[in-house]
């Protein structure tokens, strides 16, 4: 039975107007002015460290200033910590079918570049905890994805064999390639580049697809 691991912010979670949200409080208290929601899309997926260096190169700011990267950073994320689902929703759909894979006896993990304690109070909010009891966050380990690595410890962490990622962006694509896990891609998130140029196993449009396509794929 395969294991499968979940992306957490455009797969599971429409999560930019929080993160969109407490980018304008960021901004507000450094006295800049507000950035809109596709902008801040754009920068959603390598992590919050990257979601500040992009801001600051959006604002003319040198991104490698470390100290004003670390005053930002911290802003933002008293702020996100503070409301991480306060806008966000779930995908439709996302619900039923993490409780069908589980009714079905699939592990199932989630492994997000999103750090490790607001992409817990996330799943609690949503009352996915119970549906995904292991979570590798940006901060679990010393590499985040598109490195492998965090995708390699879900999978060790879950025991089983094979193992499926499901995930929405680049960033996904390139950590399952590295990793050797097959993708499966979620075409409704923050992509930004055309299907084709994201390696994958297949994709799907709707989260009531994917049970079915798991057990098409695990038949194969
Ligand atoms: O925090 C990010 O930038 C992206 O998070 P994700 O890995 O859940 O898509
Ligand atoms: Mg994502």
């Amino acid at each position: 039975m395969a294991a499968i691991i979940f992306d957490l912010d455009g797969t599971l979670v429409d999560s930019v107007p929080d993160i969109h949200a407490a980018v304008t409080l960021m901004l507000a208290d450094h006295q800049a002015s507000p950035m809109d929601m596709s902008q801040v899309r754009s920068f959603i997926g390598n992590g919050v460290p990257a979601l500040i260096s992009k801001v600051m190169e959006a604002r003319d700011e040198d991104p490698a200033d470390a100290k004003r990267h670390a005053q930002l950073e911290a802003t933002f994320m008293r702020h996100y910590t503070a409301a991480p689902a306060k806008l966000s929703q779930l995908f439709p759909g996302v619900r039923k079918a993490l409780l069908k894979l589980q009714g079905a006896g699939h592990a199932m993990a989630l492994c997000t570049n999103k750090p490790i304690i607001p992409a817990r109070a996330m799943l609690a909010s949503f009352e996915l905890e119970n549906l995904l009891p292991l979570v590798i966050g940006g901060d679990s380990l010393p590499v985040r994805k598109p490195d492998p690595a965090p995708l390699h410890a879900a999978a060790r962490a879950m025991g089983a064999d094979p193992v499926l990622y499901i995930g929405d962006s680049e960033v996904d694509a390139e950590a399952a390639e590295r990793a050797a896990i097959p993708l499966m891609l979620f075409t409704q998130g923050y992509r930004k580049s055309p299907i084709a140029a994201l390696t994958h196993s297949a994709t799907f449009d709707h989260f009531d697809e994917l049970p079915r396509l798991i057990s098409r794929f695990a038949d194969r």
